[in-house]
């Protein structure tokens, strides 16, 4: 049987929602082999970050070098980077290695408004990691930052993702999470045409981890050697399950459910 492996590279939620804990569990329930290299550990619940502490690089470099010297993975993901030194060192390592089928959540503010990546660190952001993006996943106020240009409709946004593309990222996947819409769409470029991933806007609290799980589930499937529009179809509805059968955990901005997708298959049958 072959096994399919991903690795992220990412931020640790100690709630359990977000950041390397939502990226192993939706590996896991995906049937990918999920490998993990932290580069933060975040104190953290559904009602905000309460601390922030990055490790050093020296050791995000070692977990990365561990992996790349005994686990080639099938694909990779990077989330919660924090600074322009780990920035380049990620963008070094996974350049190092020749991995490829890497995706980018550029990671930049929690629910609650903590900063997860420093100001300092977008020039880093788009100067190593998105020429070596196969697809970089950005919410609609990260696309704003990146493409440096303001988005209040679809075709602002697609103007956006024409310039992040130009940034070197072979796809961009602008989400549609922070629109007011009913109609919740998820945007893809690929350099020469753009794809429209839609669904029902879910009215509920208990988004927290989204980007992650979504960026994920993308990770997965590309792992599986899916193509970029298939990997991302998945993501969709497996982001799609995992909100609507919300736990209704914690008393702020709760997780979403990563067993959802694969409890519907199992009904179905
Ligand atoms: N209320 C909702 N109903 C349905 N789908 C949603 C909802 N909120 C987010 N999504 C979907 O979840 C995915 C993540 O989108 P979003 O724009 O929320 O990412 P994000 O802001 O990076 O998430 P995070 O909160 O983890 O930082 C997208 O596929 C989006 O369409
Ligand atoms: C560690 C971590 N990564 C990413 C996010 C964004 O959801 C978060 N809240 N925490």
């Amino acid at each position: 049987m072959k096994v399919f492996k991903a690795l992220t590279i990412a931020g640790s939620d100690s709630g359990g929602g977000a950041g390397i804990q939502a990226d192993v569990k939706t590996f896991q329930e995906l049937g990918v082999y999920g490998m993990t290299a932290i580069t933060a550990i975040t104190a953290q619940n559904t009602t905000g970050v309460q601390g922030v502490y990055p490790l050093s690089v020296e050791g995000i470099a070692k977990q990365i070098d561990s992996i790349g010297t005994d686990l080639t993975p099938d694909a990779v993901k990077t989330g919660m980077l924090f600074n322009s030194e780990i920035i380049k060192v990620v963008a070094e390592k996974i350049t190092q290695y020749q991995w490829s089928n890497l995706v980018i959540d550029p990671v930049m503010i929690a629910k609650g408004g903590s900063p997860l990546l420093q100001a300092e660190a977008i020039e880093a952001l788009k100067d190593y990691l998105l020429p070596i993006a196969t697809v970089i996943t950005p919410n609609i106020p990260e696309a704003e930052v990146i493409s440096g240009i303001k988005i209040t409709n679809l075709s602002e946004r697609k103007e956006a993702a024409k310039l992040i593309y130009n940034l070197g990222a072979k796809n961009v996947m602008i989400k549609g999470g922070h629109e007011e819409t009913d109609q919740m769409i998820d945007l893809l470029y690929d350099g020469n045409r753009f794809f429209q991933f839609e669904s029902k806007r879910i009215a509920t609290k208990n988004t927290h981890g989204t980007g992650c799980t979504f960026s994920a589930a993308i990770t997965a499937e590309l792992a599986k050697g899916k193509n970029i529009v298939d990997s991302i179809s998945v993501a969709k509805h497996f982001i799609q399950a995992a909100i609507e059968d919300d736990l209704r955990i914690g008393t702020g901005h709760g997780p979403t459910n990563h067993w959802a997708y694969n409890k519907r298959g199992a009904l179905c049958k």
